[in-house]
Formats: structure tokens, C-alpha cells, sequence
């Protein structure tokens, strides 16, 4: 049987020999089995990537030398008994530096084009992450070539053929050997079975015997002992060593190159941390245990005015003043010792104590994985400026701007809290209702500004004479509040504690004030209310503080009162009043009742109108009790203009009597209605309306209205005498008239108050009063005319001191219009 078999140049196991016969220990193996076989062997001559072609297409029967591989059993069949054992190993020149694997970076290796070690090589590579250059060679020998010639840096061979041949290019064999391999003689697949079996047969014999022809061969090429005296499975065993080993140093590269590249990552992202950390606009730093900087952020080191590199290890002492280092460290031992996360505001100064700053921190512990702390993270961001705002909030939203005092807000606030703790104390408090008198005068002939001036002053008085723990407040205008809490339990001392400090506010506060470089006074009523009579409420406190003030005005000012419930029960009969005159008013429950004026033949001169409330429950109210409430709430005006308007009326009526013509009729003008701008016009108006005859109207004044503007009066005054209206002085000699002022009112009549005529019979002073306003009417020519006479030895008396007119009850109490009309004339006193 004729065998063609591939040769190509792998010395010592396949060669052709000179003789044109397969040599090499394969080679001759293979011709001792076919010449027991009696096959002629045919050697093909072919490289490797050739012979293995003309194999696989039948070409070549047997080519030897075929490690075993699943993709070659695809077209290939190889016998079961190994024809030898090898290994790849990569030899390189002396002094190359080749130890392991990892030593394979860049460098160039030659190898076997389309062989096994190629794939093999590659995979190993790429399985370290190494970057090597394969160069692809047709033969062993041309790969030796190219290293001994430099063109590589080491060459891959089997072991045999590189044991063999290395010495002649001056190689040597590396450590660094893999995949180890059984060769084998191989055939097209599904041909040459029995060329495989007869093969398979001789191997199995002589491998088991030490002497046979194959250990001969085998020793003959390359002296090596019979290789079978070593177990199969130790061989085994040891290839399974070298791949572990390999996988384990594949591991430990995998390893290295998992950390390099953790390591990179680790930077990139420090760096990407460091960008971010050095731009937010916050302090960011860590602390080791013993309080020192072991990192900090821009911000931070921008603060301290110092590289990181100087930051770093030094402590709080270095940057801020003791006692905020105290501070922060107390802080900083919180999160290190008790591992606390800690978020509190820190107050910062600088050494020198010039630079305030505040802070919120948020301080952290960092923990080893084990637990324990080894440093803190801090991040602290300025809140100065928020601060600022807040408490220029706070100032805009509770105090007065004009004089830095609490404003109202404040100050109910702090009266809401100050009763509820009454509430659960004995001690007393009271709340001071303090109230400039005539502010209002002197912010209309001062200005404003002065206004201003004597607020501020009175409130730093007021402070400076108050306890620190009293709160003095503005509530606006010219009114100041003082809450006095802490007060004796015993109601007369709680009293006598408050008098002194009332007491003494109302003597500093009358004290000269420094104005426009003038001296100018002021003072102050003040209106007490004592906590444990308010009911706790803050409403009613107030209200009553507020009543005592207007008691203390109306006890003439400068002084002080406390409440009391009289005071309440005359302000709710003032309300209830008001609202009653309000109605009646546009129910027109009003009259005039006339009461008569004659001369001293007790003839009827006129009258004077005097107006009733003709209540629908309580009957004829009379004008005592209800013309000042009046006049306080301007009710005064629609109902002066009212009376005024029945009152002319009357004159109208009286006019069409011959009998009744020439009579007169007095009405009373308060001071508020005749000093409103529009008094003179409508007084005209009345007059047009009704077509009264002016000269028959007498406005009664009382000397009251000459505190005012005298001058304004003395205008108006002149502007309805020209009309013909004629004017009596009311009350006179009760009040306070200059008498360079009664010589310039254009009066026509004095009205001799009831007082001096009550008494004139008993007191000689009442008299000589008399007497004297009776002159001074003679001599300013004006009629004089006594009221309240009540007997004939009034009237008498009065004849003889010179007085010609009357009215009393002697010749009539002030009644309906009609009862005058019945008035007999000439009637007889
Ligand atoms: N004891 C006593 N009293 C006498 C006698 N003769 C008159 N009278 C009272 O003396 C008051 C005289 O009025 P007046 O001094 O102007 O004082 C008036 C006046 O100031 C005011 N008034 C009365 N009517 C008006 C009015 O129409 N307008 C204004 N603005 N005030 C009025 O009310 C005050 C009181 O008025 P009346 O109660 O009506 O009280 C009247 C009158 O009734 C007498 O012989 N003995």
C-alpha cells in the first residue's frame, strides 16, 4: 500500500532525510510502522500551512506532527495513541529579558502561520490585556532566522524543535512555555482508518516497553528517557498545574489592571470632586482627631488667606479669636467623640476680632468600614447676609423706625405673653397708657419735623427712667405704652410701685426740651391699668389704660389715673348715648322751648331758645346731657343747624304779629360749630332759606370760644354783624375775657351769669361783680341782661346795681312757642 506522507522541515521530529526518506523521530517511527505494515511511503515535501491543506483534501495520507485540536478533528482523523508529547515554548536571544508572560508587552514574536500556537498565543495575550506584534512565519526555522536577525524579539517553537535547532542561531530557550500538546499523525477525515489503526497499534507496544524501537528513536534524536515512565495522568496533572498557574497569573495581571485602571478612575474622579468641591460658593474641610485641617475646600482656604498645603494640620486657634475656637471645637468633639451629625449656626470672629461672620454647619463623622471615626467632614455656609435681613425684618416688622422703640405688634405680643404668665404667677403687672399733651399744637406751629425731634427725645427719657426688663412702646402718634410686670402681689403695693414710676415719667417728661435751639415744654397725661383687674385679656387692658389717659386730660393733663369701673360705665352711657342722638337726630326728636327776656317794666323784649331732646323712653332730656356729647362727636353741627333753622322760623312767624315783631331771639352757638369754616355761610343760608329779619337774631357766645383764634372769631363775627345779626356774651364774668379783646368783638349784649345772681343777696363779692360788668356795659355801650332771676329781691337788686333786662324763672321757664304767644303784653312782674 502506497503512503504519501507530508514532510516539511520541523527537525528533530519530522525532516526530509538526504536520502529523499521521512527523517526525524516521527519520520522514522512512521517507517518502521510501514515497513512492518508493508506500506511504501511517499514523502511529499510541503511547508506546514500546505501540508495541512493536501491533507485535508486527500492529497497527503499522513501528515505527522498534528497536535489535536476540536477544529482540526473537523477535517481530520487522528489515531488514539499519542505520538509524542510537546509543548510551546518562545526562544529568544541571550539577554532578552523575557521571564514571563507579562514580558510579552510590544514586543514582536514570530510564529507558525495558521498553527495552533498562533491562536493560542493570541488568546493568551489578549486574555493579559497585552498589546504584542505577531509576525507570521511559514517555517520554524525562517522565526529562529528572523530573531537571530532581530526582525523579531522571540520566536515560538515546540520544545523539541526548539531544544534542537536554538543553539545554531544563538537562541535560547525562555521560561515561558504553554500549551502543552499531543502530536499526533493525521489523515482526511473518514480516510486511511486502517493506515490509523496500524499505526495506533505499533505506538501502544513499543510505548509500554522502555527498549523498544520508539525510545530508541526518541533517544537517537534528542537523548530524552522514555517518557511513559511518568504516569499519563501525572502529565495530566502537571499540564492542569501550568494552566492554573497560568490562570492565576492571568488573575493577578486581570488584578493589576483592575487596579491601574480603579486607580485612573479614582483620580479622574478626584479631580472631578476637587473641581466641584473648589466652585460651590460653601466651606467645605475635614478634621482628623485631634481638630486639625486635613482638607479644605477654596472657599475655605481663600478665607484664611493661605494655600491648601498651609491649611493643612494646622487647627482653629491659628484663624479665629479663643473664643470661637472654643466653640468650634465643641462642636467638632460632638461629631468625632459622640459621632453626632451636628447642624447648628456658628458665630465666627477673626483673631483680632474685627470680623464677624455667621455660619450654618453641618458637621459629619467619616467612619472606617470597621465603625470607627476617623476624621470630620464639615460644610459651613455664610448666612451673614441672610442674618442681616432677617433681623432687618424683624426690626421693619416690630419697632418703630422713628424711635427705635417696640412698635404695637411687639408690644401685644409681648402683653399676650406677659398676661398668660400672670396667670400662673402672684405677681401683679400694669400697663402705663402714656399720652403727650398738645402734641398736635406743636406739629401744627413746629412742623413735623420737630414733631419728630421731641418723639425721639421723649422716648430715650422714657427709656432711660424704665427697667430692663419693662417694655417701654411706641403705639404711634404721641402715644407711648410701658408694661411694668414683676409687681408687688398686694394690690396697695403693686399700687404705691406703680404710682413712683408713673410719677416720675410724668416729672421727667414735663422737663424742657431742646428744640430748634429753644427751650419748649410738653407734658404728659398717663393712663394706668392693672393686669389683675383686666380680666387677662390684652383688648380690655388696653381699653382701660386708654380711659384712665382721658381721665388724666380731663383732669387738666400733666397728671396720672388709674382705671376704675365708674370710668367704664360712663364711657358705655356715652356710647349708648351717642348712638341714641344719632338716630334722634334723623328722627327729628328735637324742640325749642323759648324762655322769656324783659325789661325792667317787665315788658317781653325776646327770648332765648333753648333746644330738648324729646326722648322716646327717657321724655325731655335736657341740653346739659347731651350738648357736650354732642359737641365732642361734631353731632353738634347738623343739630346747631337745625335749631338755628326752627329758630328763625319762630322769628318769621313772630314777624307776621304786629304785636310780637319787634322781639328778639337769642340762640345759643357752641364753640365747635362756630368755629367750623362754613358757620358764616350757613348762617346766611338759614336766613335766606327762612327769610328771618337778621337784626331779630342774637348769637349767644360764651367767653369759651375766645380761647380760639380770636382773631378768625373777631372776622367772622364782623362778616354777619354787617348782615344786621346781633351778639351776646354768655356766662360772662365765669370765664377768662380780656378785656382788650371785648372791646374789639362787635357785641351787642352781656349776659350776667346765673351764679353771681344766685348768691348776689348773700355775697357782697357777687354783687360788686355785678355792678362792675354792668359798668363795663355802659361804658362799652353794650346792653347788659342777667339770667337765672328767680325772685323779686333778685330782680330788685339787680334794678339797683343798674341792670335793666331779665330772664328767670321769675317771668318764665323756657317752654313751648305757643306759651309765649299767650304772654299778655304788657305783662306785670
Ligand atoms: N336754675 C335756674 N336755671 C334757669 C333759670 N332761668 C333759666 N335757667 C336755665 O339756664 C340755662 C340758660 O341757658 P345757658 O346759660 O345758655 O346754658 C345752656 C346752653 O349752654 C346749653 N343749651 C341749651 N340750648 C342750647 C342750644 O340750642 N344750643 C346750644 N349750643 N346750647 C344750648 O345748655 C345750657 C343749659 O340749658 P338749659 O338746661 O335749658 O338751661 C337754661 C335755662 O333753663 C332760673 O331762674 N334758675
Amino acid at each position: 500500500r502506497e503512503v504519501r506522507v507530508g514532510v516539511y522541515a520541523n527537525e528533530p521530529k519530522i525532516l526530509l532525510g538526504q536520502d529523499g526518506q521521512l527523517s526525524g523521530i516521527l519520520g522514522e517511527v512512521l517507517g518502521e510502522i510501514a515497513r512492518q505494515e508493508n506500506w511504501r511511503l511517499i514523502p511529499v515535501p510541503c511547508d506546514w500551512q500546505a501540508c495541512l491543506e493536501l491533507t485535508q483534501n486527500g492529497s497527503i495520507d499522513l501528515l505527522p506532527d498534528v497536535a489535536f485540536s476540536a477544529e482540526r478533528a473537523l477535517h481530520l482523523d487522528f489515531h488514539r495513541q499519542p505520538s509524542l508529547y510537546s509543548w510551546s515554548q518562545l526562544y529568544s536571544r541571550e539577554g532578552a529579558k523575557l521571564k514571563s508572560i507579562l514580558d510579552l508587552e510590544d514586543r514582536r514574536i514570530a510564529v507558525l502561520a495558521g498553527s495552533i500556537q498562533q491562536d493560542y498565543l493570541q488568546t493568551l495575550l489578549d486574555s493579559f490585556g497585552l498589546h504584542a506584534q505577531l509576525i507570521p512565519v511559514h517555517s520554524l526555522a525562517e522565526g529562529f532566522e528572523l530573531v537571530a536577525n532581530q526582525q523579531a524579539d522571540t520566536a515560538v517553537a515546540n520544545q523539541r524543535f526548539g531544544d534542537y535547532q536554538a543553539p545554531g542561531y544563538q537562541l535560547r530557550g525562555t521560561p515561558i512555555m504553554f500549551q502543552p500538546a499531543q502530536l499526533f499523525y493525521a489523515t482526511r477525515k473518514g480516510a486511511n482508518a486502517d493506515l490509523l489503526a496500524g499505526i495506533d497499534r505499533h505506538l501502544r507496544e513499543w510505548q509500554d516497553s522502555p527498549s523498544s524501537y520508539y525510545y530508541q528513536t526518541l533517544q537517537r534524536w534528542g537523548g530524552e528517557r522514555p517518557r511513559l515512565l511518568v504516569p499519563s495522568e501525572a502529565w495530566w496533572g502537571l499540564a492542569v498545574l501550568a494552566g492554573l498557574l497560568l490562570t492565576a497569573l492571568a488573575g493577578a495581571v486581570v488584578l493589576r489592571r483592575q487596579v491601574d485602571e480603579k486607580t485612573r478612575h479614582l483620580k479622574a474622579s478626584e479631580q472631578h470632586l476637587n473641581t466641584i468641591l473648589d466652585s460651590v460658593e460653601a466651606y467645605i474641610y475635614i478634621k482628623d482627631p485631634e481638630l486639625r485641617y486635613q482638607y479644605a475646600n477654596r472657599k475655605v482656604c481663600e478665607l484664611f488667606g493661605l494655600p491648601l498645603a498651609q491649611v493643612v494640620g494646622q487647627t482653629d486657634e491659628r484663624f479665629f479669636d479663643a473664643a470661637t475656637a472654643a466653640n468650634l471645637h465643641d462642636n467638632d468633639r460632638r461629631v468625632l467623640l459622640l459621632g453626632e451629625r451636628v447642624e447648628t449656626e456658628e458665630v465666627n470672629r477673626s483673631p483680632d476680632g474685627s470680623l464677624e461672620q455667621t455660619y450654618l454647619s453641618v458637621k459629619l463623622p467619616l467612619r472606617h468600614p470597621d465603625g470607627r471615626i476617623y476624621a470630620l467632614c464639615g460644610i459651613s455656609t455664610d448666612i451673614s447676609e441672610h442674618k442681616k435681613n432677617l433681623e432687618q425684618i424683624h426690626r421693619l416688622a416690630f419697632y418703630d423706625l422713628l424711635t427705635g422703640l417696640p412698635n404695637r405688634r411687639l408690644l401685644l405680643d409681648r402683653l399676650q405673653h406677659a398676661l398668660a404668665q400672670h396667670g400662673r404667677n402672684q405677681l401683679d403687672g400694669a400697663l402705663l397708657f402714656i399720652d403727650l399733651d398738645n402734641f398736635k399744637d406743636l406739629n401744627d406751629t413746629l412742623g413735623h419735623d420737630m414733631g419728630d425731634r421731641l418723639l425721639q427725645q421723649v422716648a430715650q427719657r422714657l427709656g432711660s427712667h424704665v427697667r430692663e426688663e419693662d417694655t417701654l412702646a411706641r403705639l404711634g402718634g404721641d402715644e407711648f405704652v410701658l408694661m411694668l410686670e414683676g409687681l408687688h402681689p398686694q394690690h396697695p403695693e403693686a399700687i404705691a410701685q406703680i404710682e413712683t414710676v408713673a410719677s416720675k415719667l410724668i416729672q421727667v417728661l414735663a422737663e424742657p426740651y431742646a428744640l430748634q435751639g429753644r427751650n419748649h415744654t410738653s407734658t404728659a397725661s398717663i393712663g394706668i391699668a392693672l393686669f389683675s383687674e383686666a380680666r387677662g385679656t390684652v383688648d380690655e387692658l388696653l381699653k382701660r389704660a386708654d380711659l384712665a389717659m382721658y381721665e388724666a386730660k380731663a383732669a387738666g393733663r400733666n397728671t396720672l389715673r388709674f382705671f376704675n369701673p365708674q370710668m367704664q360705665a360712663e364711657v358705655s352711657a356715652r356710647a349708648n348715648l351717642e348712638n341714641d342722638l344719632r338716630q334722634s337726630l334723623a328722627e327729628r326728636q328735637f324742640v325749642l322751648h323759648y324762655q322769656p327776656q324783659v325789661d325792667a317794666q317787665g315788658q317781653l323784649l325776646g327770648a332765648e331758645a333753648l333746644v330738648r331732646w324729646q326722648h322716646p323712653s327717657r321724655g325731655l332730656v335736657a341740653p346739659g346731657e347731651f350738648i357736650p356729647l354732642a359737641e365732642s362727636t361734631g353731632l353738634i353741627l347738623p343739630l346747631g343747624r337745625w335749631i338755628l333753622h326752627s329758630a328763625c322760623q319762630q322769628l318769621v312767624a313772630w314777624a307776621a304779629d304786629a304785636e310780637r315783631e319787634q322781639l328778639t331771639l337769642a340762640v345759643n352757638v357752641s364753640a365747635r360749630q362756630f368755629h367750623h369754616r362754613d358757620f358764616v355761610d350757613d348762617v346766611f343760608a338759614v336766613l335766606d332759606e327762612t327769610g328771618a329779619n337778621p337784626q331779630r337774631l342774637e348769637l349767644e357766645l360764651t367767653e369759651s370760644h375766645l380761647v380760639q383764634d380770636v382773631e378768625t372769631m373777631i372776622v367772622k363775627m364782623g362778616l354777619l354783624k354787617a348782615r344786621g345779626v346781633r351778639f351776646a356774651l354768655d356766662d360772662f364774668g365765669t370765664g377768662y375775657s380780656s378785656l382788650s379783646y371785648l372791646k374789639r368783638l362787635p357785641l351787642n349784649q352781656l349776659k350776667i351769669d346765673r351764679s353771681f345772681v344766685r348768691d348776689l343777696l348773700s355775697d357782697p363779692n357777687d354783687a360788686a361783680i355785678v355792678r362792675t360788668i354792668v359798668a363795663l356795659g355802659g361804658s362799652l355801650d353794650l346792653q347788659v341782661i342777667a339770667e337765672g332771676v328767680e325772685t323779686r329781691a333778685q330782680r330788685d337788686s339787680l334794678l339797683r346795681l343798674g341792670c335793666q333786662r331779665f330772664q328767670g324763672y321769675l317771668f318764665g321757664k323756657p317752654e313751648a312757642a305757643q306759651r309765649l304767644e299767650q304772654w299778655s303784653l304788657p305783662a306785670g312782674a
